[in-house]
């Protein structure tokens, strides 16, 4: 079948029969050898709709109703053939032609070929600026746009352009007309723009009406960057290349002889599964002899745990491979990611004092410093308390189900908690002491209770944001400056948990009260916020993907031998889709940018809706008026082919 509504006039609106309506078929004024041509030759065999017959079309064109009966506007812009000029003021009556991207240098009126899908037409073509930004990659609501007509018309510069609506468009309108009376849904899929309660959410980050904003985006491309970090062989010779089930090693701290606060040397990597891929993160100690292997089962106990708080534990292995005996704890491996000794407690924020450890690299870290001085800290650098409460629900929360599990943390220190974006906590070194310090003579209680003791200490150091507020002789002084600068409720829980009695985590909870909620919202809020960045690359990816099969199309120099097929049948719409789409030029000949007209485009082709869109051929000569739901049949029929011939090794050339 060939098109519809392929006719023009240069007189004004003229019964069906007059001769000036031109049906154009593939043997009537479109040239043998012109892509065009070969585009009509697809429509005549393997489009199902439509007919060929333009009485019958045309017969169901009421030219008598009260829309199909619009006059042709005397006063309508003139359409000038050679001239650039392109004028889309007349609101009441679109100009269908002057919303192509270039009309100019014409020599002769575009032959127009309808497309066998029908709808309603593409509403705006020529560019124009954008929506506001809450709405600029939301088309019309189809059907809303323009009331029902049966028949469209158009006058310019005397020309009358006919292109009527088929059964098949009429029963979208009134479905589309029923549907207003309930309910309207876009027809096609479109991120709609920043919800209001996400929009009081976001923060100075900067969003992007688009994309992931700024902030986020760098974070995340920044933990990327991390994970793919490989070691410079040069630099790190002394790397093993393979570790057991790992490879491509990379310290993730400078390997200095100094005891680790277990009393073993330790040093961490970031290591790849051999098999998987997947980056882990290895905490070696040096030169440590198993003495027997009953630790196995604190290691199954923890590698069962669980939690957003704690660095899961995935296996234990000994090893030669370093050159002495290793013992390595395989952990998740959590990019970008510092200890809270770091954070808080870093030179630059102790006010000129020294790093503590500095001085001997031996000493065990951080509770042994015996300098006496660091309460002399200034309280203008404390923490803000929300911030301590955070880390405390935090804390026991991870301690919560570690004692639940039976198991003790026995690392609770500043050096063994890691901090990643948004304050976010976690345990990192859970597992070790209980493979390396086994003492069955004492119960596990014990431990917990000591874990208790050790967070009222970290607790502490935080709100005095010194380390060595925790020492015994220090204590009286901390608990005074915590008690001038923060809460009763803050001073209460740490007496508590640094106090002589049997301490357990449930007597915290009321201590924490109702900061459970705040913690909550916050929580609550930072989904919100980032479930909307998702929304917005989920559009992204899916626009992407159909640009991937686009691109795939559109200029392949050859397939299966033929190198005109990119150029020829279903391919050469597409191409003009393409151009149309990202190829627009202004009055000037300056290229059209437009995000909005993009994302538009996509996602009515992604859907395929019904709506039509007019596309012009390079030289400027034809039209084709086509659905966007025939440009998704193109493309998913081009995009199969290519698929199934790169599949099947018979297709390869
Ligand atoms: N699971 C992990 N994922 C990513 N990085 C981690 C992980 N665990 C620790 N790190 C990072 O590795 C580095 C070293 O950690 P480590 O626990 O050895 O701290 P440390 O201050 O060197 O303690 P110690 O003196 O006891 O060795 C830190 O920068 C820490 O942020």
């Amino acid at each position: 079948m060939i098109a519809e509504s392929k006719c023009w006039t240069s007189e004004k609106p003229v019964g069906m029969d007059h001769p000036i309506y031109m049906p154009y078929s593939v043997s009537n004024g479109v040239p043998q050898e012109s892509k065009l041509n070969t585009y009509m030759s697809r429509q005549s065999t393997s489009t199902p709709l439509g007919t060929n017959n333009l009485s019958q079309t045309f017969a169901k064109i009421n030219l008598d109703s009260p829309l199909s009966s619009k006059k042709v506007m005397p006063q309508s812009p003139e359409f000038i053939p050679g001239s650039r000029v392109i004028n889309s003021s007349n609101s009441a009556s679109p100009n269908l032609f002057s919303s192509f991207p270039v009309i100019g240098q014409q020599t002769s009126y575009p032959r127009i070929v309808d497309s066998p899908h029908s709808g309603t037409m593409s509403p705006h073509i020529t560019p124009q600026p954008s929506p506001p930004p809450n709405i600029n990659n939301c088309s019309p609501i189809p059907g809303l746009e323009k009331p029902t007509v049966a028949t469209y018309q158009e006058n310019v510069g005397g020309t009358t352009y006919f292109y009527p609506t088929s059964a098949d468009n009429s029963h979208n309108t009134s479905e589309t007309m029923n549907s207003l009376n309930s309910s309207i849904a876009s027809s096609y899929q479109v991120y709609p723009g920043t919800p209001s309660h996400v929009n009081t959410l976001k923060s100075k980050g900067g969003s992007s009406a688009f994309f992931i904003s700024d902030d986020t985006r760098v974070e995340i491309l920044n933990r990327n960057a991390l994970t793919l970090l490989q070691a410079d062989p040069d630099q790190f010779s002394e790397l093993p290349h393979e570790v057991d089930n790992y490879h491509d090693l990379y310290p993730l701290e400078p390997i200095l002889i100094h005891k680790a606060h277990i009393g073993y040397q330790a040093s961490m990597y970031k290591a790849t599964h051999i098999k998987t891929g997947m980056r882990y993160c290895l905490r070696r100690i040096h030169g440590f002899r198993l003495q027997n292997t009953k630790f196995m089962t604190y290691v199954e106990m923890w590698k069962k745990l669980v939690h957003s708080n704690i660095v899961q534990l995935k296996e234990v292995f000994t090893t030669k491979t370093f050159g002495d005996n290793s013992m390595v704890f395989v952990y998740d491996y959590h990019p970008g990611s510092e200890t809270l000794l770091n954070k808080h407690f870093s030179p630059d924020q102790l006010n000129g004092y020294s790093d503590p450890f500095a001085s001997d690299p031996t000493t065990p870290r951080p509770y042994s410093h015996q300098k006496n001085n660091i309460l002399r800290h200034a309280q203008s650098n404390k923490l803000p308390e929300p911030l301590i409460w955070n880390y405390i629900i935090q804390l026991t929360s991870a301690l919560r189900i570690i004692h639940a599990a039976n198991l003790a943390c026995r690392s609770l220190d500043p050096t063994k908690i890691i901090i990643t974006s948004g304050h976010r906590l976690r345990l990192s070194c859970l597992g070790v002491m209980d493979v390396i310090m086994t003492d069955n003579a004492t119960v596990t209680e014990h431990y917990q209770q000591e874990d208790l003791t050790a967070l009222g200490k970290l607790v502490l150091a935080i709100a005095c944001k010194s380390t060595m507020a925790v020492q015994h002789t220090n204590i009286a002084t901390a608990i005074e400056i915590v008690t001038r600068t923060y809460t009763q409720d803050l001073r209460n829980l740490i007496m508590y948990l640094l106090s002589n009695r049997r301490r357990t985590l449930a007597d915290l909870m009321p201590m924490i009260g109702a900061r459970f909620y705040t913690q909550l919202d916050n929580i609550q809020s930072r989904t919100d916020v980032m479930e909307n960045e998702v929304s917005k690359e989920m559009e992204n990816g899916r626009l992407f993907r159909l640009m991937v099969k686009l691109g795939t199309i559109n200029e392949r120099p050859e397939f299966n031998l033929d190198g005109t097929w990119s150029e020829t049948g279903d391919r050469y719409m597409l191409k003009l889709f393409r151009d149309y789409v990202f190829h627009q030029v202004m009055d000037d000949g300056r290229p059209w940018l437009d995000m909005a007209h993009v994302i538009q485009c996509l996602n009515k082709l992604d859907t395929g809706v019904p709506e039509k869109v007019c596309l012009m051929s390079r030289d400027e000569q034809s039209i084709l008026v086509v659905s966007y739901a025939e440009l998704k049949h193109c493309l998913e029929q081009s995009y199969d082919e290519i698929l199934s011939a790169s599949m099947s090794p018979d297709n390869v050339t």
